[in-house]
């Protein structure tokens, strides 16, 4: 099975005629492979080349200057994290990637850092002004990417338009860039091991070295080709929850770069509120099919994930 195609400017069409069948072709690629690439996001072209210019000079930059923001030091996940950090196939090898994540600023005094300090917080960002603005602005282009595409899920669900959008006033979506540098040859080539995403949709932008797989139902790993402007979009393990296992969070890896290649990528974790009680959505259940899971608070889920894959932080609380 390959990986269809979803136009966000049809999703979003006033004309039932255009809009209609778009949104359940959605709904058909959630529930059948979990994974689909986006196209006419209106994210604009100029913005995501400034993206790779500033990803690539934020990692070039000395090993010091990236380890004065180590995520190590953030009790909130944010800032760079060193290759050999994540691990994301919990049998195999830890990732090799470096990172940066940055998401919503919260300031130390806020009622919501007292309570979850591990996900509420302040960024730890990049010294250059340049960049940080380059990040920002990719983060609010990309939130509202998210909102549209949650209202389309929210109707393909037979659910109110705002069902999953109102979830989303003190939410943490995490922006990530990702580099993964050549290998040394003799290296194992887990660039991000087998994994699926823990939250609710995952926003892909990727450049155009390819690496990126997916499971399909056949359990055999499909490329997702990189597709000029495109975002590469999966389900993450919070939406299946959600959806009583209808919508499908759908394993994928990355394999590593060949030896003289460097890739980058930039993942977006759509990420509801901490708060957010999650239990399933009333056009997912039946007598037949009742609720298989219980209810769980969106970020106790998403932070129980993070635990798993992040071995500094199991020591934390
Ligand atoms: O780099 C990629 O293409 C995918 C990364 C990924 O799956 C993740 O960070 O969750
Ligand atoms: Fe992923």
């Amino acid at each position: 099975m390959s990986i269809p195609l979803i136009d966000l400017a049809k999703l979003t069409h006033e004309s039932d005629s255009v809009r209609l069948p778009e949104v359940k072709a959605l709904d058909t690629a959630c529930r059948e492979i979990g994974f689909f690439y986006l196209t006419n996001t209106g994210v604009p072209a100029s913005l995501l080349k400034a993206l790779m210019r500033e990803a690539k000079h934020f990692f070039n930059q000395p090993q010091e200057v990236k380890n004065a923001i180590d995520i190590k030091n953030s009790p909130n996940h944010r800032g760079y994290g060193n290759i050999g950090e994540e691990q994301l196939d919990e049998v195999t090898h830890a990732d090799w990637k470096e990172t940066f994540d940055m998401a919503l600023d919260f300031p130390a005094d806020h009622p919501l850092v007292a309570k979850y300090p591990t996900m509420y917080g302040p960024n730890q960002n990049p010294s250059d002004p340049a960049t940080l603005e380059v990040l920002q602005e990719y983060y609010v282009e990309t939130f509202q990417v998210a909102q549209k595409l949650l209202t389309a899920m929210a109707q393909a669900l037979s659910l109110q338009d705002d069902f999953f959008t109102r979830c989303f006033t003190d939410h943490v979506t995490v922006m990530r860039m990702i580099h993964y540098p050549p290998r040394p040859e003799a290296a194992h080539d887990n660039g991000a091991g087998a994994h699926t995403d823990y939250g609710c949709v995952t926003l892909l932008l990727q450049d155009q070295t390819g690496g990126l797989q997916v499971k399909n139902r056949q359990g055999e790993w499909v490329d997702a080709t990189p597709i000029e402007n495109a975002l590469v979009v999966n389900i993450g393990d919070l939406m299946q929850h959600w959806t009583n296992d209808e919508y499908v969070s759908t394993a994928h890896r990355v394999r590593a770069s060949l030896p003289d290649v460097h890739r980058y990528s930039f993942p977006f974790f759509v990420e509801p509120d901490y708060e957010t009680e999650v239990s399933c959505v009333p056009s997912c259940q039946s007598d037949a099919k009742p609720a298989k899971y219980d209810k769980v608070l969106a970020g106790d889920w998403i932070q129980s994930r993070f635990d798993a894959t992040y071995a500094y932080r199991e020591d934390k609380h």
